[in-house]
């Protein structure tokens, strides 16, 4: 292989049958659960990067089947999102933990976004007949286990719709060196876009969460659930941009001339 294929084919590795694919990813039928709940302000401050900051301790978890999905396949994820605000003070999320079965999405998710994600085995589902069931199991152990009456009380889609386009989405992508130091460091943004809500619902819930050594989803313990949604959308994972670089940090502010 010459040089100049090397430059020409160069996107991802193994170069020659990466994988996965390049951009874009649609997403059909993507089946969101998710359980909003109260954490301890301490524990949030300890893990979300600056410049964003803690919102009202609110941590969202969720529970995403993906059975259509250009380019990753049929899998599932589940993780925890917390709300922020970043630099403009516009209340964003921040991705924390994400443990999905798919390989493609494993690793294009840490390669092009930085999403933290590891493999686990997820399961989102309707237990019995009225209840949808969400569980993550890393190994042998269940870690988490979410629940909510299905389709309770319908949301209004366009509402949805917007709230999943319109929010801000950041994570903290780190890439080691050939040497093991960090090569790139970066808090990366995102948005989904061409988002269409097919359904919405939100109803009660409960979400049990147990401590793992390699998966500490307990670390942002659950003090109150305050509410739960039931989304199912088709909608595009856009190419994220870079928020802010720590290993090129921004001039310090300069003291006003009087201070
Ligand atoms: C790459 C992905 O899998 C992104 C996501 O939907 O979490």
């Amino acid at each position: 292989m010459t040089e100049e294929d090397i430059r020409k084919h160069a996107f991802a590795m193994p170069v020659l049958n990466p994988a996965y694919p390049r951009p874009p990813f649609r997403f059909i039928n993507r089946e969101y659960f998710i359980i909003s709940y109260e954490t301890d302000r301490d524990a949030l401050e300890a893990v979300v990067p600056e410049p964003l900051t803690v919102d009202n301790a609110i941590v969202h978890y969720e529970f995403i089947r993906m059975p259509d999905s250009s380019g990753f396949g049929d899998y599932t994820e589940s993780g925890q999102v917390i709300s922020v605000l970043d630099e403009d003070g516009k209340r964003a999320n921040f991705t924390h933990a994400m443990y999905l079965d798919d390989e493609g999405p494993i690793a294009g998710g840490r390669e092009i976004w930085g999403f933290p994600k590891k493999l686990a085995s997820p399961r989102l589902c309707v237990d019995g007949k009225d209840t949808v069931l969400g569980t993550l199991d890393y190994g042998t152990q269940r870690i988490a286990t979410g629940t909510m009456g299905y389709k309770y009380r319908a949301l209004d889609t366009a509402i949805e719709s917007r709230k999943l386009a319109d929010t801000p989405n950041y994570l903290l992508k780190v890439i080691p060196h050939v040497d093991g130091s960090p090569r790139i460091c970066e808090l990366v943004r995102f948005f989904l876009r061409d988002v269409e809500v097919i359904g919405a619902w939100e109803g009660p819930a409960a979400l049990e969460l147990h401590p793992h050594a390699l998966a500490p989803v307990a670390e942002l313990p659950v003090r109150k659930v305050i509410g739960a949604r039931h989304i199912v959308a088709n909608l595009t994972l856009d190419l994220g941009e870079v928020a802010y670089d720590y290993l090129a940090p921004a001039e310090p502010v300069r003291l006003a001339v009087n201070q």
